[in-house]
C-alpha cells in the first residue's frame, strides 16, 4: 500500500482493522459419484426427483477447484456405491486442533459412512476419538478459534444428541455451547449458522429457539444476520477462509450481505446436490491441526 500524505493516519489504521485476512486451510471432500436420492430423511429430499450425477460431480468439482484455486490443500474420500450422501462429506467428524471427533449418523441410511471417515482420520495419523453418542460431525458442531479462547458452538433437535455435546468437549477440550434447532429445514447447525473468521459468525435467528436466540445475541453482538430467504437459499451453509466467502450461487441475498460485512463472495452452482438437502459447507469438512 502507498502511503498518502493526505490521509490521516488514524484513518489509514481503520482500513486496515477492518480487512478481512484469509487463512491456509485444509479440507475433505468426497465426489458425488454415486449421489443419488433414493430416501427421504430430511424435507428437501424427494426419492422422485430426478437425480444428473454426472452435473453433481461437475458442479462438486468446480466447489473443489474454487478451493484450490484459491490456495487451499483439498483431501478426497474415495465415494462408495450404496452411500448416496457420502459426497456430504462434512457430516463424517468434527476436528479441533489435531483431534477428530467421529460422527455416528442417526440416519440407518448413513450409518456406514462414519467407518470410511475413521480409516481416513487413522490412515492420516489424526488422533481420532470414537463416539459414542449420535451425532453428524461438523453438521452439528462449528469451532471459532477466537472468541472466548476456542469455542465450539453445537446443534441438537433433529440429528445431534445433546449428549454428544458433552462428548465432544471431552473429547476436544473445548467449551461447547447447546443451541436448539427448531425448524426441521434447518436440521443441521450449518444450514443455519456459519463461521466467517476466527470470531465472527452469519445466523438465521428463526432456525433457533427463543433461548438459543438470545445466547446468540449475547455472544455475539456483531455477527451478520441472515434472513429467511438467505437461509431457504443455502446461504449459510458457506465456507469462508476469513476472507472469500464460497457460497450456493442461488443466494444473492447473502452474498451481498456478506460483502457489506467486508468480506469477498465467491459463488458456485451446486444446484444438484441441493436436492439431496445440502450445499457447499455440507460437502467440505474442515480439517484444523
Ligand atoms: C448442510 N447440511 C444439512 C449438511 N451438513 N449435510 C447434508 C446432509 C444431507 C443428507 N441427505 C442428510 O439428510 O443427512
Amino acid at each position: 500500500m502507498r502511503l498518502s500524505s493526505n490521509i490521516p493516519p488514524y484513518l489509514l489504521l481503520l482500513s486496515v482493522s477492518q480487512h478481512k485476512f484469509p487463512r491456509k486451510r485444509t479440507y475433505l471432500m468426497c465426489s458425488p459419484k454415486h449421489f443419488d436420492v433414493t430416501y427421504a430423511i430430511n424435507p428437501w429430499m424427494n426419492p422422485g426427483a430426478e437425480v444428473d450425477s454426472e452435473l453433481a460431480v461437475r458442479q462438486w468439482d468446480g466447489l473443489r477447484q474454487t478451493l484450490v484455486d484459491l490456495g487451499h490443500t483439498v483431501h478426497v474420500l474415495t465415494p462408495e456405491p450404496d452411500l448416496p450422501d457420502m459426497v456430504y462429506a462434512a457430516n463424517g467428524a468434527f476436528v479441533v486442533d489435531g483431534t477428530a471427533y467421529g460422527a455416528r449418523f442417526k440416519h440407518r441410511q448413513r450409518v456406514a459412512e462414519a467407518a470410511a471417515h475413521q480409516a481416513f482420520y487413522e490412515s492420516e495419523g489424526w488422533r481420532f476419538v470414537a463416539p459414542g453418542e449420535i451425532n453428524e460431525g461438523e453438521g452439528d458442531f462449528a469451532y471459532l478459534p477466537e472468541a472466548y479462547g476456542g469455542l465450539i458452538l453445537a446443534g441438537y433437535g433433529f440429528r445431534t444428541e445433546p449428549a454428544a455435546h458433552a462428548e465432544a468437549q471431552e473429547a476436544l477440550g473445548r467449551p461447547v455451547v447447546s443451541l436448539r434447532l427448531v425448524d426441521p429445514h434447518f436440521y443441521h447447525l450449518d444450514t443455519a449458522l456459519t463461521v466467517l473468521d476466527d470470531r465472527t459468525v452469519s445466523y438465521f435467528p428463526g432456525a433457533f429457539s427463543r433461548s438459543a436466540q438470545r445466547v446468540l445475541a449475547q455472544l455475539f453482538p456483531d455477527a451478520v444476520l441472515a434472513d429467511e430467504t438467505d437461509a431457504f437459499a443455502f446461504g449459510l451453509n458457506l465456507v469462508s477462509d476469513g476472507r472469500h466467502v464460497v457460497l450456493n450461487s442461488e443466494a444473492t441475498g447473502m452474498a451481498a450481505k456478506v460483502e457489506a460485512a467486508g468480506y469477498i463472495p465467491v459463488p458456485v452452482d451446486l444446484a444438484e446436490l441441493r436436492k439431496g438437502g445440502g450445499s457447499v459447507k455440507c460437502c467440505v469438512a474442515e480439517l484444523r491441526r
